[in-house]
């Protein structure tokens, strides 16, 4: 009951405050109530959002409870840690009963907070249990990346892979990797002290750091921790101070014998306004790419987060959406959110109609962008040869072998059949169309230069 309480608190907070002090203090918060609705706790990804939470909004977050609820209201804690790593604490019914306060308050021992960060007591971290090693799906677009967040979950602060450096574009599970190690570490090790926050917190804790003279605490609760996990660090750049703090942690961790792992938009090298000092640390251990999923890993990705969700989701319908949606694993797993909630509220099957249904906006989009004409332009002017030659009954090698990677390209990114595919190159059978497909399948496994072609004509064209 007090869950949904607060839950009808947070939509009206939301509409109250500035979106970014919503998303930045109160949107992170966890709720956790006890089972007989007496005690609510909320609990912040560190001491440094409680203490700004209690200060700025605690008063207005009892408020606003009471004008939602009009009998007794729970008490409410502030609390670091996680809701998910944590059960609610149960109702006790042989114990005095606590005094009943009409204004919410917060435990009165903000020490008894910075205890729990440091002291022996078992650290609740704050990542997210369901990404781990178990969830992730393999594939040839993120197995060096997987196989060293593995190595760093097995032995970590091992030299050589520390920092672990995570990069590559949205939505391609860099923070669903970092997670796994951290919460196989845990699993480990129960009382290690693992850590996971986004750059953009680390600044704003510092910032509130300095302003509440607590920059001393804030130091040490960063250097106290067995494996500190910072989010797009893109973030930093710009901000110096953040990053003079930052090189300071990174460097205490790193001398003691502490596991870092940052994840990034791109090659740290390539990211402006970040000191170069910096830089060339984050290089000190190892740094991996994740590429976009290709299409058999994407199809696997949607077997996988349809059985998470208990559906069946069968073979030709999977290839059919990871054929339409190729930019991230977050867009997939969108459109499967969207296939799924059709198939509850027609209670129909899941076949190519009711997905057809389901993704018309985007399948519509994407048609779009994507035609035979574009990737004909495209692959023309990759290879420097002219469309026309494309048409044409040439067989030279320098022709040949670009028709077939356009051919393979239209049958990948458009819905246009084999023949309709065949007609557009000059009129060809639809039998030289999959003779080109599997030519170029083939040619992509034994020679990377074709598939480095191959991913950069897929990357312009889809991007
Ligand atoms: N290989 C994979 N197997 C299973 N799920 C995946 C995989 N890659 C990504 N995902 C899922 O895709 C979603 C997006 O991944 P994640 O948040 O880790 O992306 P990211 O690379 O950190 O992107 P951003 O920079 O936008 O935060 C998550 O729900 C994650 O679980």
């Amino acid at each position: 009951m007090s869950e949904e309480l607060w839950h009808r608190c947070l939509t009206r907070l939301e509409d109250e405050l500035p979106s970014q002090q919503f998303n930045m203090w109160i949107r992170p918060l966890q709720v956790s109530a006890s089972a007989d609705g007496e005690e609510m706790t909320l609990f912040a990804p560190n001491r440094f959002v409680v203490d700004w939470v209690r200060d700025k909004y605690l008063e207005r977050i009892g408020e606003v409870l009471g004008e939602l609820q009009s009998g007794p209201l729970p008490q409410v804690r502030l609390e670091v840690g996680s809701s998910r790593s944590r059960p609610a604490p149960p109702a006790q019914p042989s114990a005095p009963a606590p005094e009943r306060r009409a204004t919410p308050s917060v435990e009165p021992r903000p020490r008894a907070v910075s205890t729990e960060l440091g002291g022996a007591a078992k650290h609740r971290s704050n990542l997210n249990s369901s990404f781990t090693f178990v969830t992730f799906v393999e594939g040839k677009s993120n197995r060096m990346a997987s196989a060293a967040a593995q190595q760093v979950a097995e032995n970590p602060a091992s030299h050589g892979y520390n920092p672990l450096l995570l990069y590559g574009g949205v939505g391609l599970g860099k923070t669903h990797l970092m997670h796994a190690v951290g919460n196989e570490l845990l699993r480990r090790n129960p009382n290690a002290k693992v850590v996971y926050l986004h750059s953009e917190r680390f600044v704003a804790d510092m910032i509130s750091a300095l302003r509440n003279k607590t920059i001393n605490e804030f130091k040490r609760f960063y250097r106290s921790v067995d494996a500190l996990l910072i989010d797009d660090i893109q973030f930093f750049a710009g901000k110096e101070q953040s990053q003079e703090e930052f090189f300071h942690t990174f460097n205490a961790l790193l001398e003691n014998g502490q596991q870092i792992i940052l994840t990034c938009d791109k090659f740290p090298k390539e990211v402006d306004g970040l000191e170069e000092r910096l830089k060339s640390r984050f290089g000190w251990g190892l740094s991996q790419p994740l590429e976009p999923p290709e299409l058999e890993t994407r199809v696997a990705i949607l077997k996988k987060k349809a059985e998470e969700a208990r559906v069946e989701l069968p073979n030709d319908a999977a290839f059919f959406i990871a054929q339409r949606i190729r930019s991230n694993v977050r867009e997939l797993e969108g459109a499967l959110r969207r296939v799924i909630a059709h198939v509850r509220f027609t209670g129909a099957q899941i076949d190519i109609g009711l997905i057809k249904e389901a993704l018309k906006d985007l399948i519509a989009l994407q048609a779009r962008q994507i035609s035979i004409d574009n990737i004909q332009r495209t692959v023309a002017e990759y290879y420097k040869i002219k469309v026309p030659d494309l048409h044409s009954p040439r067989r030279t090698r320098s022709v040949a072998r670009p028709r077939q990677v356009a051919m393979a390209l239209s049958k990948e990114l458009t819905s246009h059949s084999l023949p309709e595919i065949g007609e557009s190159f000059g009129g060809r059978d639809h039998t030289t169309v999959l003779h080109a497909c599997r030519k170029v399948a083939e040619l992509r496994e034994s020679n990377p230069e074709i598939e480095e072609d191959y991913q950069n004509l897929l990357r312009t064209l889809t991007s």
